[in-house]
């Protein structure tokens, strides 16, 4: 008797796998390294920035009372370029010759530019003179003025890019507390699967899943770890996915997780004596998407079908990685577009598809890219969106307005925001 298996809802299963979703290790690393990490701890202003007051052009730092509506006449008593201070006193009708990014002495409270005056040589001394009525605090970029001391600037689980690197050289981290990865194992089964530089043979076709695992997992924050490709025979796989298990935070499979002749994962999962959380969910593609748990660790035994393992992927094993790495929001975008396309047969199941998203008319357009079938491969490369349909009777047609789930952004939401969307429990 084949398996018949009770489907779940796509909010529900991503629930249960979130429940065993654990957060990793912090560790350390030196800056220069750290393009791409995710941040372990908060980042903490703990000081202003600038921390004085400085001057945002070349010219002089005056005092802006010294200044009116007609000529203005003043002593430059020195000069500093960025990175002096000027020691002495500026006393009234004086002024200091500064570059931009110098502190301004303490006496002045304006910069008139080098552009806006005339330098004068009277008796051994350097005059300028110009006709500008200064305010106080003009061409002066105040202490704090970019940030003040003690504020978060960066939440812990953020993605380090070059912006944040350049904050956190600003407040001295030679080192950065980031999370540990997690190693993410793959697995892929199938007696028809070649490796990438075989050549085809009959009945035969190259494992391609593996290698776009290799991607969304480096997409989502983890590091890929290929286990191997292996036929289906049960005695062989069970023996990898045990191997596996010791190397690994978190596993994936694909292939053999239906209820066909030689799916194993299920036998694989039932020997391992694994808390399986579902082997059904009401979506397309990824309906036989499992998760279980293993001694603490979770198993992904996604679809062979390359845009199902994909969907599944994205649906499920993502927010695993962001929760690791301990984002606050770890679950996948989503915004309101207007559907690109009709889409007529009606389908109890949530679907999924690949898409993209095109600028027209001051409209945001979800376009479908190629076949929308499971098994397809090629609809992947262009997708940088899931078009959410959720399951009908009547199909859906163009220029309505849906949900799209963001593939590519680094920023995610918190589990509210997620059902939010609302359209898949
Ligand atoms: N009687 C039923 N048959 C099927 C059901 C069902 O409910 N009842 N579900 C269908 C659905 S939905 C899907 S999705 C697939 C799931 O298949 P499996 O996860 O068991 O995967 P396989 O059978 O191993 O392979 C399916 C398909 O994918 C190709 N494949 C496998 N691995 C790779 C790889 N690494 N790279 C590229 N392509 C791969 C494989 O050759 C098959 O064509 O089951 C339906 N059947
Ligand atoms: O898991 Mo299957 O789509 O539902 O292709
Ligand atoms: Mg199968």
């Amino acid at each position: 008797m084949v398996e018949i298996r009770t489907p779940i809802e796509v909010d529900d299963a991503i629930r249960r796998v979130m429940q065993h979703a654990v957060k990793g290790e912090k560790t350390s690393i030196p800056l220069e390294e750290s393009h791409g990490f995710f941040l372990a701890e908060d980042l903490i202003s703990d000081h202003a920035v600038p921390p004085f007051d400085r001057t945002r052009y070349d010219g002089f730092a005056v005092r802006a009372n010294d200044t009116g509506n007609g000529l203005s006449k003043l002593e430059v008593v020195g000069e500093i370029g960025a990175g002096s201070i000027f020691e002495g006193t500026v006393r009234e009708n004086e002024a200091v010759r500064i570059m931009t990014g110098a502190e301004i002495p303490a006496e002045c409270d304006a910069v008139i530019m080098l552009e806006h005056v005339e330098e004068k040589r009277q008796d051994g001394k350097t005059f300028i003179e110009f006709t500008r009525k200064l305010t106080s605090f003009e061409n002066i970029t105040k202490t704090g003025e970019d940030t003040k001391k003690g504020e978060v600037l960066v939440q812990k689980g953020t993605y380090i890019n070059p912006g944040i690197m350049a904050l956190l050289a600003t407040f001295g981290y030679s080192e950065v507390p980031v999370v540990k990865q997690p190693i993410v194992g793959i697995i892929s089964t199938g007696s028809e699967l070649l490796s990438v530089n075989a050549a085809l043979e009959p009945g035969k076709i190259r494992d391609s899943n593996s290698y776009m695992l290799i991607g969304q997992i480096e997409r989502a924050g983890g590091i890929p770890v290929s286990l191997g490709q292996f036929a289906d025979e049960l005695e062989v796989c069970y023996d990898q996915v045990v191997a596996a298990l010791e190397k690994i935070d978190i596993l994936l499979t694909t292939g053999g997780v239906s209820v066909g002749d030689y799916d194993y994962i299920p036998d694989i999962l039932k020997r391992l004596n694994a808390n399986v959380l579902f082997n059904k969910i009401k979506m397309r593609p990824g309906s036989v998407t499992t998760v279980a748990e293993v001694d603490g660790k979770l198993f992904f035994g996604l679809s062979g079908n390359p845009s199902s393992c994909y969907v599944g992927f994205e649906m499920y094993a993502r927010p695993v990685i962001r929760r690791f790495l301990h984002m606050e929001k770890p679950y996948l975008k989503r915004l309101r577009a207007e559907l690109g396309a009709d889409f007529p047969n009606a389908n109890p199941f949530h679907r999924f598809v690949r898409g993209k998203l095109v600028y027209e008319n001051g409209k945001v357009i979800a376009v479908p890219v190629g076949l929308d079938k499971p098994n397809i491969v090629t609809s992947l490369a262009e997708a940088n969106i899931l078009i959410v349909l959720p399951g009908n009777k009547e199909g859906y047609e163009k220029g309505e307005q849906k949900t799209v789930i963001s593939l590519e952004e680094q920023s995610g939401v918190t589990w509210g925001d997620w059902l939010k969307g609302g359209e898949l429990v």
